[in-house]
């Protein structure tokens, strides 16, 4: 069995990394004419679907595309008819790319029982993430959901907002801010906002406080270990087959050895937090803490692993995606001048430390990050596993088990979705004026833009997410003013793992708002 293992890894290994790419050179030295009629051109490149190989499908069109996978597919997306792409991986499997809110809303609505997260995703989040409401289909996601639904109240989001989001905001990133501004420190602003998102959603779902954003302080092993784990999960997708994650986890080898080993102190940790808080409940009855670690207790469900794995999907969901969007609103912002001045306008009609309603009523920040969201969605793409055969509104046939995925970062890119001027940074576009002056916000429907996903699984976390979002920039423009060190004329690379990211950080300078206006 050993050498059956020990032949596949050095095996497998040798075809893709040795085989292809010689391969590779041997198609591009021969046929450029490969590659298919070009289809679009654009003022600096001509987009050109890819020529699909026996055996290897397109790998090499993707392998050569690097870490600007989700530009490449998106520009796939946007030159196929019906903004529906098939990609051939290899051994002739097939994945289904769409940007058509039409097929987005059969996948996510019309025949959601069809299209579920599916056994592939789910065997390669479940060694960190269980049976979580993130990692789980059928009954097992319902009845999360639906316990879970009762904690995302007005009165949990109230407390959320006044309470956790504030304390985080005025004990510890106002500091710092404070202090790069008067040092004239640059920070890695991304960094921060994925701390403070941490400590706040960490707060929510367990009631414990990692104390991640403190200053100066070590970054807690338990933070640590849920990036590690994250990281190396979702780096599980990328490989050209399931088979090679499977083989190092089976030796324990490699990046499988570091996720067993962050996974272990991940659930080590949150089951040690389970434990206190059921002795804890014990003790008093009741408790006070709103965190919904403490709500799923005291309401019967008691089963350690059920919980640990609950909570533990709740903090990946809550984890990076708060801190992706802020980091490009930021970048937005910092280029547009006149939507900050709209933005810091808002701000200050309300008082400094703005409570719930306030938040809620803040009309044009909430469109701005509508806004950034749709040119850099903090999920990029999203994947569904096929039931059964079938046909998509596009036509397009897909088999049972093939993946089909919707491109969010595309479709917030489409001129036939967003206009001519799709590539503006403008609120205006969610907003019109009302007689009094002022701005209502007009929504799109979820399946033309679903940032936050659509239908029966859309997310859970969405409205939190705002109030979070928009506290916190309430809170840091009304002192401050946020500038980027990004060299002029450089536009920050996004990518993403599950959620997306500025790669190698957001460098800014902090300058009191005092001094600057
Ligand atoms: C800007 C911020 C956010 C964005 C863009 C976002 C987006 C998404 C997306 C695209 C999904 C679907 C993922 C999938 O099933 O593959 C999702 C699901 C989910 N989100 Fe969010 N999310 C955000 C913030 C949050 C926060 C702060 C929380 C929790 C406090 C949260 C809780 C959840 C949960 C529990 C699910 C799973 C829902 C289900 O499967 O039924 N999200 N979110």
């Amino acid at each position: 069995m050993i050498a059956m293992f020990l032949n596949l890894q050095v095996l497998v290994p040798l075809f893709f990394f040795f085989i292809l790419p010689v391969l590779f050179f041997f198609f591009l030295g021969h046929s450029s004419a490969g590659l298919k009629k070009k289809k679009e051109t654009d003022s600096r490149r001509t987009i050109t679907l890819p020529k699909t190989y026996p055996l290897i499908g397109s790998y090499l069109a993707i392998q050569a595309v690097g870490n600007r996978r989700i530009q490449w597919l998106s520009d796939m997306v946007k030159i196929s008819s019906g903004a529906t792409f098939t990609f051939h991986r290899p051994l002739g499997r097939s994945h289904v790319f769409t940007g058509n809110p039409a097929t987005v809303e059969y996948i996510l609505k019309t025949r959601f029982s069809n299209y579920q997260k599916g056994r592939t995703a789910i065997n390669i989040l479940s060694d960190f993430l269980g049976t979580g409401i993130f990692n789980a289909d059928g009954n097992t996601w319902k009845f999360q959901r639906q316990v879970a639904s009762h904690e995302f109240n007005t009165k949990s989001l109230r407390k959320f907002v006044e309470h956790v989001v504030d304390a985080e905001l005025s004990n510890r990133l106002v500091p710092i801010l404070a202090l790069a501004a008067a040092q004239g420190k640059t920070l890695d602003f991304q960094d921060i906002l994925q701390r403070f998102a941490f400590d706040n959603i960490c707060k929510i779902a367990f009631g414990f406080d990692p104390e991640y954003l403190k200053p100066s302080a070590e970054r807690s092993k338990f933070a640590k270990a849920f990036e590690e784990a994250t990281e190396i999960s979702s780096k599980r997708f990328r490989e050209p087959l399931p088979l090679i994650w499977k083989v190092k986890r089976a030796l324990n080898i490699g990046s499988e050895k570091k996720l067993r080993i962050a996974v272990k102190e991940v659930l080590e940790f949150a089951k040690h937090i389970v434990r206190e808080k059921k002795k804890e409940l014990k003790e008093k009855e009741s408790l006070e803490s709103v965190d919904m670690l403490s709500r799923f207790l005291s309401s019967g469900h008691s089963d350690e692993d059920f919980v640990t794995d609950i909570v533990i999907s709740f903090i990946l969901a809550g984890k990076d995606t708060t801190s992706a969007a802020l980091t490009w609103f930021f970048w937005l912002l910092s280029k547009n001048p006149r939507v900050e001045k709209e933005v810091l306008k808002e701000i200050m009609e309300k008082s400094e430390a703005p409570v719930y309603d306030e938040v809620k009523d803040m009309v044009y920040t909430h469109a701005a990050l509508c806004e950034s969201m749709r040119l850099y969605p903090p999920v990029p793409l999203d994947t569904k596993e096929t039931m059964n055969d079938d046909v998509l509104p596009s036509g397009t046939v897909v088999k049972k088990g093939m993946f089909v995925t919707y491109h969010v970062y595309a479709m917030g890119r489409m001129e036939s979705i967003w206009g001519e001027d799709w590539a503006e940074f403008k609120p205006e576009r969610w907003l019109e004026k009302l007689q009094t002056g002022k701005w209502n916000f007009v929504g799109r429907d979820s399946f033309t833009y679903p940032v936050f996903q659509a239908g029966p699984r859309i997310c859970l976390g969405k409205e939190m997410a705002f109030m979070q979002m928009k506290r916190l920039v309430a809170g840091i423009l009304r002192r401050f003013t946020v500038v980027p060190t990004v060299a002029k004329g450089v536009e920050p690379h996004y990518f993403a793992f599950l959620t997306s990211q500025m790669e190698g950080g957001f460098p800014v300078k902090i300058l009191e708002r005092v001094h600057s206006d």
